[in-house]
């Protein structure tokens, strides 16, 4: 495309920085060229496809092509800027206004147009004015509301979803990954060794107490309830785990008359991945589905009556002895092969050889063309816990050393992970 795009691409690299700050400061009309691009661009309407997978897949891989468009529009310059001072001034002008309780107000009020003053007027906590004033200004360039006039605002479905405190979205603002800015102080204390020793994380320099994560969710729950609103809106963007998984395998075998049960969530949480099978299985009797974490999550997890709730740490000895299926999602790769062994070790001992299944819902690493959720998550391991993602050879080895063998490994091409299939050795 020629024009002022490409022209711009040519500069030197010292000019660059000045003729990104002009931009930045005097935006000048657009050339002929770039008018019908940026129109073409502003008219792409995205179709409403929460419930349809594969047009969700449709969405993604669009929203993955405007990032890499991104990533040659804008100059070195404007990727720095956007990285480290957009996106972390962004993030806390969100998370300012939700904690004065701007978006949940305005969500309630139902108000899709509304004016400065009448925002002002909704916090629950006081607050000046003029302060709300030069945060908005920012939300709305960011396009996290749309500005319609002079201190006049319009929600938008990112607004919305901020102002729902226990839905997902307003906890992921608030699960925010603090370590994140530490992490390269931390780094240089250690040698620039790669993270994997549990008990010295990075996450632990947020708090006096050297509190790990999950520790720390434990003592605050407010920071339990943010993670596990976290997970359950991760869990739920992912591919239903029952269109990996071929779970006729489990039933052909399954006597829903008898005592047993058929499928045992350890780790599960808020119960996304247990509520998906009673979807698939809704005729089945209350009882056979088992949904286990600590019990300060379940104590927040929405379950359906059918399914058991049960308190169980999997560094105990698994208490459900003989079900068909034991299922563990982004759990194992929180765990260094010690840990990862352990746990394993508790559940093979509850397992009947030649009947009970092994199902690990888990991310495998590939040595190439890793997306960006699988880079973001063993990242992020990396931070947080100190712990990585596994390669298929070192899932395959962990699993041999605590006697278990790999039936089958399940993939999508939509899937974000992978579900490793295994029984006892
Ligand atoms: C990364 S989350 C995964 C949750 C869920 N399976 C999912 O995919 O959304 C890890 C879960 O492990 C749980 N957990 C951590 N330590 C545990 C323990 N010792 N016993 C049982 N659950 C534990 C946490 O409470 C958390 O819900």
């Amino acid at each position: 495309m020629p024009g002022v795009l490409v022209r711009a691409s040519k500069k030197k690299s010292s000019d660059q920085h000045v003729s990104a700050f002009r931009y930045l400061q005097t935006p000048t009309m657009p050339s002929t060229t770039a008018a019908a691009l940026i129109a073409l661009l502003d008219n792409i309407q995205v179709i409403d496809c929460e419930d349809d997978f594969d047009g969700q897949g449709d969405r993604v891989a669009v929203a993955e092509a405007t990032r890499r468009l991104l990533a040659r529009l804008e100059t070195p310059f404007e990727r720095a800027w956007r990285l480290s001072w957009i996106n972390g001034n962004t993030h806390m002008a969100v998370q300012v206004i939700m904690d004065v309780g701007i978006w949940q107000a305005w969500y309630l009020s139902k108000r899709r147009e509304i004016s400065l003053l009448e925002l002002h007027a909704l916090a629950r906590t006081p607050c000046d004015l003029r302060l709300i004033r030069r945060l908005f200004r920012l939300l709305a360039a960011e396009n996290v509301i749309r500005e319609l006039g002079e201190d006049q605002f319009g929600a938008t479905a990112f607004s919305d979803a901020l102002g729902q405190t226990s839905e997902p979205v307003a906890q992921t603002i608030l699960s925010g990954l603090d370590s994140t800015r530490k992490f390269p102080e931390f780094l240089a204390r250690t040698a620039y060794a790669e993270p994997l020793d549990p008990t010295n994380s990075c996450y632990m320099d947020l708090t006096p107490e050297r509190l790990g994560m999950f520790q720390r969710c434990r003592a605050n729950p407010e920071y339990q309830a943010s993670f596990t609103g976290f997970m359950r809106g991760l869990t739920a963007y992912k591919l239903d785990w029952t269109q990996i998984y071929d779970t006729k395998l489990l039933m052909s075998d399954f006597d829903t008359n008898s005592e047993a049960l058929l499928f045992v969530d350890i780790g599960g949480a808020h119960g996304v991945d247990v509520e998906r099978l009673l979807s698939r299985y809704p005729d089945l009797p209350s009882g056979k589905l088992v949904l286990q974490d600590t019990p300060e999550v379940l104590a927040l997890a929405k379950v359906s009556e059918k399914v058991t709730v049960l308190a169980h740490d999997f560094f105990m000895p698994q208490p459900i002895k003989g079900a068909r299926a034991y299922f563990t999602h982004a759990i194992l790769h929180d765990w260094d092969d010690t840990d990862a062994e352990r746990i394993l070790n508790q559940t093979a001992v509850a397992m009947k050889k030649g009947y009970s299944k092994l199902l690990l819902y888990e991310t495998i690493l590939v040595s190439q063309g890793a997306t960006l959720y699988q880079s973001v998550s063993d990242v992020s391991l990396m931070h947080l816990i100190s712990a990585a993602d596994r390669t298929e050879t070192r899932w395959r080895e962990l699993l041999r050393k605590a006697g278990f063998v790999v039936l089958k490994i399940w993939q999508h091409p939509s899937s974000l992970e992978s579900i490793i299939e295994a029984e006892l050795a």
